[in-house]
């Protein structure tokens, strides 16, 4: 459960040579019905660990892909509260490790501590919170602590060396390693100097380094994936997966996988 379930996972795929492929996806797109069925597809693609979003009416880092889900979200009525049962329902039958990723706003109006129990309750094994700093952190740490799930950090680009050693040296269940400086969404290319920035947060990070923001194709997973431990990616998942397009998004996730030649 929680942090320790994480690291496993991560572990499997990493120990087999292969990298982690996160997914990105909106709980309520398509209504909250589908969820079970859209995590086990995901599971069953190679998914290492479901990222999953909750829709809020003030998402300040989404793009536009991801913005337009949690409105199809709104729309349909879900809540943070509904997400949580919903979770817990589908517990004994969820095969892949889920990271709900939250604005701190939802959170704090839940009750931090009620949050954080029912998050353990529901198996939810870790949490992305965006618009909280390491300087409030406070706000929800020890509560999540308590119920052993992860508080995964964001390593910006824009930070300075000191901040980003504190955030890898803080983070559980892996760093997310942002790869521009905007908000989420499909991007032609990357920094020419991304390479080494990735390279130096491996250098002083204990846990996985997984890169997100602006992962939409399996040259971006392999070219990413030369110098960190694996991706993250939601608007091009969010896409191919309200237009149905099931088997874009198995080779998108399965490029993270070293092929059968190159594990002989
Ligand atoms: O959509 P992209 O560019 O593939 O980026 C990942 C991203 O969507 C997902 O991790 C995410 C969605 N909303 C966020 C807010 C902050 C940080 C991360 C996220």
């Amino acid at each position: 459960m929680g942090k320790e379930r994480l690291d496993q996972a991560f572990q499997q795929v990493l120990s087999k040579g292969d990298k982690a492929f996160v997914p990105y996806i909106m709980a309520g797109d398509g209504g909250l019905d589908i969820l079970e069925e859209r995590l086990n597809f995901l599971a069953e693609c190679g998914a290492t660990v479901v990222e999953l979003g909750i829709p809020f009416s003030d998402p300040v880092a989404d793009g536009p892909t991801i913005q337009k889900a949690g409105i199809r979200a709104l729309e349909n009525g879900v809540s943070l509260r509904d997400v949580i049962g919903k979770l817990k329902e589908i517990k004994a039958t969820r095969s892949v490790p889920v990271v709900l990723m939250t604005y701190i706003n939802p959170i704090y109006a839940y009750g931090t501590a009620e949050f954080a129990k029912d998050c353990r309750e529901a198996g939810v094994d870790g949490l992305i919170i965006p618009d909280l700093p390491l300087e409030e952190e406070s706000i929800v740490a020890a509560d999540l602590a308590e119920n052993q799930i992860a508080l995964i950090r964001l390593a910006a680009l824009t930070s300075t060396k000191e901040r980003l050693v504190e955030i890898a040296k803080r983070t559980e269940g892996f760093l997310y390693a942002v790869t521009v400086t905007g908000t989420t969404g499909a991007r032609s290319g990357f920094k020419e100097n991304l390479a080494q920035h990735l390279q130096d947060l491996k250098s002083v990070c204990e846990a996985p380094v997984l890169a997100g923001f602006g992962v939409s194709t399996p040259e971006h997973v392999k070219e990413l994936t030369e110098n960190c431990d694996g991706v993250v990616v939601g608007s091009r998942i969010v896409d191919l997966l309200h237009q149905g397009d099931e088997a874009a998004i198995r080779e998108l996730i399965q490029s993270a996988k070293i092929t059968e030649q190159a594990r002989s």
